[in-house]
């Protein structure tokens, strides 16, 4: 059971609350002066010798505390000056999100005075920016899973944090059951060598060692070696602590109170039929009638943010010169960081930032300047339907957690306004926290990972939530046939050891080890580099008829992978006749207009050549063969089929297609090649529903290929 929380109050808190804009003005001496007053201006400040305390008599701790008390820039801190990483031992610090785990980091620094890397430091897929004096670190909850790859003990860490629990990603939830086990394994090993060091004192001999119980058998035996006790801290500003607080046997709960600034929430008076145009005028509005401060507007993916980007740019062309001073910023998962982190500087005075944002500036960021927050209330989320092998990205309401979230980005440096586009009956009506991902997604990925720790089994994991059991099961069915577990249900090897090695879906990481041997390693990286982003092609509705013809330049008839082939390589092959010589500023300006010109959306393009850069790194150092297929495309598409076979489908009469897997009948995308062909026989990689069934991102095949190349599935289908 729950320990009744425990209210730490803030004592007196008086916010120091000046809004400045340009702190690129201020010496470094009054910034410090400065950040220094801030800190001890916040809620949990005043609280600092009470949580020490609560932590040093609790191997687990749950902490609950308003947005922006503080905890997730202090408490790290405050446990590294009570000596909680002494014996160069490291406090970590899990975020749901990359750009949180580097902001974070990067303030921390600052106000510890040091460079980033030095004692505090950060470290997120394919970046790491730590060394061996850092003691503080911040980090994605992925990457820690990653570690524990390496190192399942997690040794190198005396405190985990687990910052933001509320959003229950699937990597936080299967992080958490993680760290249960590596707790209980390693207070074990500690309190087994205090035993027999003091039983040796008495005796002059060993004892035999303890078994270690059923939950915790997949962590490998101690070795002789002693773990000092690992403290967990789970925390959030909008946790339901009893949940947690009973996983994890009754743990202790802490509530800091207190709030750093006010946020205003205003309501709309009624349903807004489109939230996107209510966005755009409420973004007008303040800039028109509100005072200084820049605007963070929550919308729910790309294409959304970069169509209110035209729309406020176009509107903006209608105001007086005057009025005109607002600067818009995207900020989205799969921007390229250094593109995600311009939203974070400060920009000319006078002007007005606004931030169009997914979900991803909804938690732990502080964006210097942010006074007003809009919010229409949705957000993309994860769905899946285990019987269909379905999952799709589906618009949904958010949760009063989320809504919370959200007010809170407001109040950060002085108070603020929150506009919620929706009536406060419709707030009320909302869940109160967000249903687990884990409840809703593919959970490929997550066992070969559990697999790969030595997790054989996963039914009786120790999960906060437990997925469904007919879910779990259809993606031990789906490894096993991509040939990444065995018989017995165990890792294969070397295939499901070299699938795990790559971060990536389990069906392209398999794309990639078959890639090698088909000898078309260099077509399939770019192909998955491709697929890793969103829509490459960009269609603007006034100019249809022009991108359709430059689309025609790169497609090839055979489908959409190999066009998306053609188009990588035509912007390679420009940059290398012009790059010579040229900064990585003007790189990016010829690529951009490169691709204004080929209607290609250029942060796509430039993030699927990110994406691409860094699992050539992984591939090479899995030492896989990097060879391209030159003209035999054929090669190409057969290991194409060879992969995705378990999206393949066959024409019916009338053009439509039923997919082998699910039956499930489904149509060619009118965006992709093949629309017009419809070629006998498809291997697919996306099925998207709207009013029909489509299926995007397609090649053509021969059928008998399937039986040939997967004849573990298709030998049984027959
Ligand atoms: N990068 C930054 N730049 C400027 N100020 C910052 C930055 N990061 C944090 N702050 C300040 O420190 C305060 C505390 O931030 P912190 O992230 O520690 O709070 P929190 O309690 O973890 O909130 P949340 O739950 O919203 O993440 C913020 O309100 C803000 O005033």
């Amino acid at each position: 059971m729950a320990q009744g929380g425990l209210n730490i109050s803030s004592g007196s808190h008086r916010p120091n609350g000046k809004f400045s804009k340009d702190s690129t003005k201020v010496d470094s001496f009054s910034r410090r002066q400065k950040i220094l007053q801030h800190r001890k201006s916040l809620p949990i400040a005043s609280v600092e010798r009470r949580l020490i305390e609560e932590v040093r008599n609790n191997d687990i701790l749950i902490i609950v505390g308003e947005t922006g008390s503080g905890k997730t820039t202090q408490l790290p801190q405050f446990l590294f000056n009570a000596g909680f990483s002494r014996d160069g031992t490291i406090i970590g610090v899990t975020q749901p999100r990359r750009v949180a785990a580097v902001t974070v980091a990067k303030r921390v620094a600052e106000e510890c005075g040091v460079e980033v890397g030095q004692k505090v430091g950060y470290s997120i897929r394919f970046e790491d920016v730590t060394s061996s004096s850092t003691r503080i670190k911040y980090m994605t909850d992925g990457l820690l899973l990653r570690e524990a790859l390496l190192d399942p003990y997690l040794s190198r860490y005396s405190v985990i944090i687990v910052d933001e629990a509320h959003e229950r990603t699937v990597h936080t939830d299967v992080l958490l059951g993680l760290l249960k086990n590596v707790q209980i394994a390693r207070s074990k090993s500690f309190n087994y060598h205090l035993d027999n060091e003091s039983k040796k004192a008495k005796n002059g001999m060993l004892v035999e060692k303890e078994k270690d119980p059923q939950s915790i058998s997949f962590l490998k035996e101690c070795q002789g070696k002693k773990f000092p006790p690992l403290k967990l801290i789970i925390m959030s500003a909008s946790l339901d602590a009893r949940i947690f607080s009973e996983y994890f046997g009754g743990a202790r709960a802490v509530h800091i109170q207190g709030r750093q600034f006010p946020v205003d929430i205003f309501y709309t008076y009624h349903a807004e039929p489109d939230y996107l145009d209510a966005a755009l005028i409420t973004i007008f509005q303040i800039h028109m009638e509100e005072g200084p401060g820049d605007i963070l507007v929550f919308l729910t993916g790309q294409e959304e943010i970069e169509s209110v980007e035209r729309l406020v740019k176009e509107r903006l062309q209608k105001l007086p010169e005057n009025n005109r001073k607002l600067v818009i910023f995207p900020i989205f998962s799969s921007l390229p960081s250094e593109q995600q982190m311009r939203v974070f500087a400060p920009i000319q005075a006078g002007f007005r930032k606004v931030i169009l944002a997914t979900n991803i500036a909804e938690t732990s960021v502080t964006i210097p300047g942010i006074k007003y927050v809009i919010d229409p209330g949705f957000v993309k989320a994860r769905t899946y339907d285990p019987n269909k092998g379905l999952e799709s990205l589906v618009v949904v309401p958010i949760s009063k957690a989320q809504a919370l979230q959200r007010s809170g980005r407001a109040g950060r440096e002085g108070p603020g306004k929150c506009f919620r586009l929706y009536p406060e009956f419709e707030f009320e009506k909302l869940e109160d926290s967000t249903k687990p991902e884990i409840k809703r997604c593919n959970l490929s990925n997550v066992i070969l990972q559990l697999k790969a720790m030595g997790v054989d089994d996963i039914i009786g994991f120790d999960f906060i939530d437990k997925p469904s059991r007919s879910a779990i099961v259809k993606s031990l069915e789906q490894l096993y046939l991509l040939g990444a577990l065995t018989d017995e249900c165990k890792l294969s090897d070397p295939v499901g050891c070299q699938m795990a090695r790559l971060p990536l879906d389990p069906v392209y990481s398999k794309a990639l080890v078959l890639a090698s041997e088909f000898k078309c390693l260099e077509e399939m990286l770019i192909t998955v580099a491709m697929l890793s982003v969103e829509s490459i092609f960009y269609a603007p509705r006034e100019k249809l008829e022009e991108a359709r013809t430059a689309m025609k330049c790169f497609s090839s008839p055979e489908g959409d992978h190999q066009t998306l082939i053609n188009v990588y390589r035509a912007s390679d092959e420009f940059l290398e006749k012009r790059k010579l010589g040229l900064g990585q500023e003007k790189i990016d300006k010829i690529l951009r207009k490169w691709c204004k010109e080929n209607f290609i959306n250029s942060r796509s393009l430039r993030h699927a050549r990110d994406v691409h850069s860094q699992i050539r790194e992984h591939v090479e150092q899995m030492g896989l063969r990097l060879e391209s297929c030159g003209d035999d495309m054929l090669q190409f598409r057969r290991c194409l089929a060879a992969s995705f076979f378990l999206n393949a489908a066959i024409k019916q009469h009338e053009g439509t297609y039923r997919a082998f897997s699910t039956g499930q009948v489904v149509q060619i995308h009118p965006s992709s090649v093949l629309f017009r062909t419809k070629p006998d026989c498809i291997v697919f990689n996306e099925l998207v529903q709207t009013n029909h069934k489509y299926v995007r991102n397609i090649t053509r095949i021969d059928y008998l290929w399937l039986t040939e190349l997967a004849p573990q599935y298709y030998a049984m289908q027959s």
